[in-house]
């Protein structure tokens, strides 16, 4: 379990990091979003311990970086945004060097290796110098070198940047087996990456971290969408009941209507729609559909960054 406790990181005069605590449990793969220049890197880079925080604390499995960074740094692995140093070494030297570093030897520093070549579908670059490969394979390297030693946090900064659309899904399954015994922090500009991989979404404003939330939470919006035979001169059925705190039609290309039905800020969600399915049903119309408006996570995002306060949308812990 990653435990990240008021991480405040200054530059200067300027705070590139701003007080910023969560908890990660292993099993969990969570995306670490905010604008260019919003702290994620930094925010990365000081849980690798790769950068002291100016103040705050970082721990893993109870081990705090502070008390014995080398134990906590053996459990990590790091993508960092650029890419694998060592142009001149070949890609099979570098993951030599990369499972050394982490303590592995022997037999099972050749066994590691040979997983992650396997994993990250590398084997035919292995003797290719670092330099002469594309974005995307070194991208591969990268991401191989990450996981050797089977890190208990995994630290992936814009892990998918470059690769093609099949070592994509092959990336993402790989990071999905990788989360099952470990913890996962991802940062991505793509929103997509986020809903196909992630369980949970940091979103971090100018340095705060602005919202902390399950991806499943963020997505439910407080509305319902029915269609139903209930006409519009008969929808004051619905605006009456408890925990509605509006119906508007929206158009329909069928005899049947369409309603978009706002729930009121503390009313449960669950418990009006059945409410709602119940009102219908006796009032012996066809009830054809009702669920949850889902909320996309890009205008979430948007909606995050121009809310003037972070008590606007903040649900973090
Ligand atoms: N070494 C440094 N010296 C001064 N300011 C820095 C330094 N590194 C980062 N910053 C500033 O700290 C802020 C956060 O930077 P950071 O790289 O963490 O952002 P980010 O969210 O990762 O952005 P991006 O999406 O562009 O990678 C930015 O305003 C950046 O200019």
């Amino acid at each position: 379990m990653l435990d990240v406790t008021q991480l405040t990181r200054r530059y200067g005069d300027f705070k590139a990091v701003d007080n910023v605590s969560f908890t990660i449990k292993t099993g969990e793969i969570v995306g670490l979003l905010g604008h260019n220049g919003a702290g994620k890197t930094t925010i990365m880079k000081m849980i690798s311990g790769y950068l002291e925080p100016s103040n705050g604390s970082v721990s893993l499995d109870d081990v705090s970086l502070e008390d014995d960074a080398k134990l906590v740094q053996q459990g990590l692995g790091y993508l960092p945004e650029s890419l694998p140093v060592y142009p001149e070494m070949s890609v099979a030297d570098y993951l030599n060097y990369a499972a050394g570093l982490k303590g592995l030897e022997g037999e099972i520093k050749n066994a590691e290796i040979k997983r992650v070549i396997q994993a990250t579908d590398i084997s035919e670059k292995l003797l290719a110098p670092i330099a002469t490969l594309s974005r995307g394979y070194k991208q591969r390297v990268g991401v191989a070198q990450a996981i050797l030693g089977k890190p208990k946090l995994l630290i992936l900064d814009e892990p998918t940047n470059g690769l093609d659309p099949e070592q994509t899904l092959l990336m993402r399954k790989l990071i999905k087996d990788i989360a099952q015994d470990a913890t996962v922090i991802l940062s991505t500009h793509i929103m997509q990456e986020v809903e196909a991989i992630c369980s949970r979404v940091l979103m971090l404003r100018a340095g705060q971290l602005a919202v902390d939330e399950l991806l499943e939470n963020l997505k439910r919006s407080n509305s319902l969408l029915l269609h139903t035979s209930l006409p519009s001169d008969q929808s004051t059925l619905l605006t009456q009941l408890t925990g509605i705190a509006s119906v508007s039609a929206l158009p329909s290309e069928s005899s049947n209507a369409i309603y978009c039905i706002e729930i009121e800020k503390n009313a449960e969600l669950d418990s009006v729609a059945a409410l709602v399915a119940e009102t219908i049903v006796q009032a012996k119309h066809k009830l054809i559909q009702l669920k949850p408006e889902i909320r996309d996570l890009e205008s979430l995002f948007k909606e995050v960054n121009q809310t003037s306060s972070l008590g606007g949308i903040s649900h973090a812990a």
